[in-house]
């Protein structure tokens, strides 16, 4: 707070007479507000819809009788008092595109000398450009982690005097990442989550970090453009990709340790067909590594209001940063950046974007890109050294579809020793991991509609009812395999 109202001052003194404050915090900023008005001696004024022009300082009122919970006839009347007073607007955002409002606001803006200030507060301020030019942004500042853990601790001591003095089971190591998933929260809402964690059962332990997580996950409300993918996956329901799960576990530790940011492991891309895995071993990655795992859709950041796809590219950057370390998830990344003729300076300003995120990289996020159709990837991203590697995610070898298959029938609670997995794997060459678990899928059916015990004849039957991808699409395979075969590294 303190460097907020050290900021708010040195604009107050440059004389800037609008300024924007974009906050979820109103309260907050009341107090900031409050506390810079007393520091300065000056009168200060709050205004919402309920209540209107409200004083709250020293100095003069201005003419008390008058209704002002009308935006335009309170700013009428601050244009009139003309005091050099700051004038706090908490509920003024829906109003900003009236004419009247904007020039009356542009007015205030431009009068020289002792005049009022406007400020204005609320947690989204789009200002029309003839007024943006005329007012400072200013974001408060978010608590630090000294901060975070005083809060933690508070919240303890609260918990302990409620409850006979009995303390608050926890230890050092699980605090401290509690603090770390705490960042990028406000100091409301860190308490909140605290005091979550506490309220349950005294204790502050490892199983409360993935709710945790999840509920700061809610708190930043990212509306469908980053999602929270509750399912995370373990190597065990994985077959194959054993070179990639090696060089994962060579990098867990150097990811999560502490250390400098920009050593860390930043990410991979992983390149296949259809089918092949590419979903399940990004989220093999969050499960493995015990880490939350952010999903980025790209289709959902070009349709949330058209004309802030960047804008709503950073948000989400930013706050997977705040969710720190974490797992995102850009799956079939080229749909999102490939130039596609209609909108290329978009997707360009977006690759820009991702680039400059990924080479100023501040927090612990890895990256899982993946891909379908390398043809459509900007040649920027998969230059050398943006990412740690990318893998070819080939069709499954034998051996590996017998893995996949172990996987399906255990998954649907079938007997693997009844099943003869070796002639199973012959009968799906050219199967992707996704044909095969349709297979398995498609012989339970088969073996309930006939009141049978499933066996391998009804995978057989179901197999030889397909024709994989791999042989309606053989030429983007070869192609792939052409591409995959310089630039990346096989994933198995
Ligand atoms: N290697 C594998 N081991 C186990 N199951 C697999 C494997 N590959 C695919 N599957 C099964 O197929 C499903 C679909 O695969 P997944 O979505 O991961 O493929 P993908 O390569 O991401 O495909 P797409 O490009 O279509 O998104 C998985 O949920 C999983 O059940």
């Amino acid at each position: 707070m303190k460097n907020d109202i050290h900021d708010l001052n040195l604009l107050l003194d440059s004389k800037i007479k609008l300024i924007v404050i974009e906050s979820w915090e109103e309260r907050r900023v009341l107090e900031t507000m409050a506390a810079l008005a007393i520091k300065r001696a000056q009168t200060w004024y709050t205004w919402n819809l309920l209540d209107g022009l409200r004083r709250l300082g020293f100095g003069a009122d201005v003419e008390a009788s008058e209704d002002t919970t009308d935006p335009e006839t309170a700013l009428k009347q601050i244009r009139r008092a003309n005091e050099q007073a700051l004038y706090v607007f908490c509920d003024l955002h829906p109003y900003l595109e009236s004419p009247r409002l904007i020039r009356l606001l542009k007015t205030l803006a431009m009068e020289p000398g002792a005049s009022p200030t406007v400020v204005l507060v609320s947690h989204a301020i789009a200002l029309p450009p003839e007024l943006s030019r005329l007012a400072a942004r200013l974001n408060l500042s978010m608590p630090s982690d000294e901060q975070l853990a005083a809060i933690v601790r508070e919240e303890a001591a609260n918990w302990t005097q409620e409850n006979q003095g009995q303390r608050v089971r926890t230890d050092n190591r699980t605090l401290e990442q509690v603090v770390r998933n705490l960042r990028g929260t406000t100091h409301a809402e860190a308490r909140r989550l605290a005091r979550n964690l506490i309220a349950d059962d005294g204790a502050i332990t490892q199983e409360d970090l993935p709710a945790l997580n999840k509920a700061k996950f809610g708190l930043l409300d990212m509306q469908g453009v980053l999602s929270f993918e509750q399912d995370t996956a373990h190597f065990a329901d994985v077959g194959g990709l054993q070179h990639f799960k090696g060089w994962l576990a060579n990098r867990q530790a150097a990811f999560l340790q502490a250390g400098d940011v920009k050593d860390a492991p930043k990410g991979v891309l992983l390149v296949g067909v259809q089918g092949a895995g590419k979903s399940l071993a990004a989220k093999a990655v969050a499960g493995v590594w015990g880490l939350p795992l952010l999903r980025l859709d790209f289709a959902a950041l070009y349709n949330k209001y058209i004309g802030e796809t960047e804008k709503n590219l950073r948000e989400a950057l930013h706050m997977a940063d705040c969710m720190e370390p974490c797992v995102l998830w850009i799956d079939e990344i080229e749909k999102g950046l490939a130039p596609d003729g209609s909108d290329q300076g978009v997707s360009r300003r977006l690759l820009g974007s991702l680039l400059t995120w990924m080479a100023e990289r501040k927090s612990r996020v890895f990256l899982v890109a993946t891909s379908n159709d390398v043809s459509q990837l900007p040649p920027e991203l998969i230059r050398k050294g943006r990412l740690d590697e990318m893998f070819f995610v080939d069709l499954p070898s034998p051996a590996v579809r017998e893995d996949i298959f172990r996987i399906h029938l255990v998954r649907r609670e079938l007997q693997v020793p009844l099943f003869n997995l070796t002639q199973l794997a012959q009968a799906s060459d050219g199967f992707s991991g996704a044909e095969i678990e349709q297979a398995v899928v498609s012989a339970v059916y088969a073996a309930a509609a006939r009141q049978q015990e499933v066996g391998d004849a009804h995978v057989l039957e179901a197999l030889a009812q397909t024709s994989p991808l791999s042989v309606i699409m053989a030429e983007r395979l070869q192609a792939l395999r052409d591409w995959a075969k310089t630039r990346a590294v096989m994933a198995d």
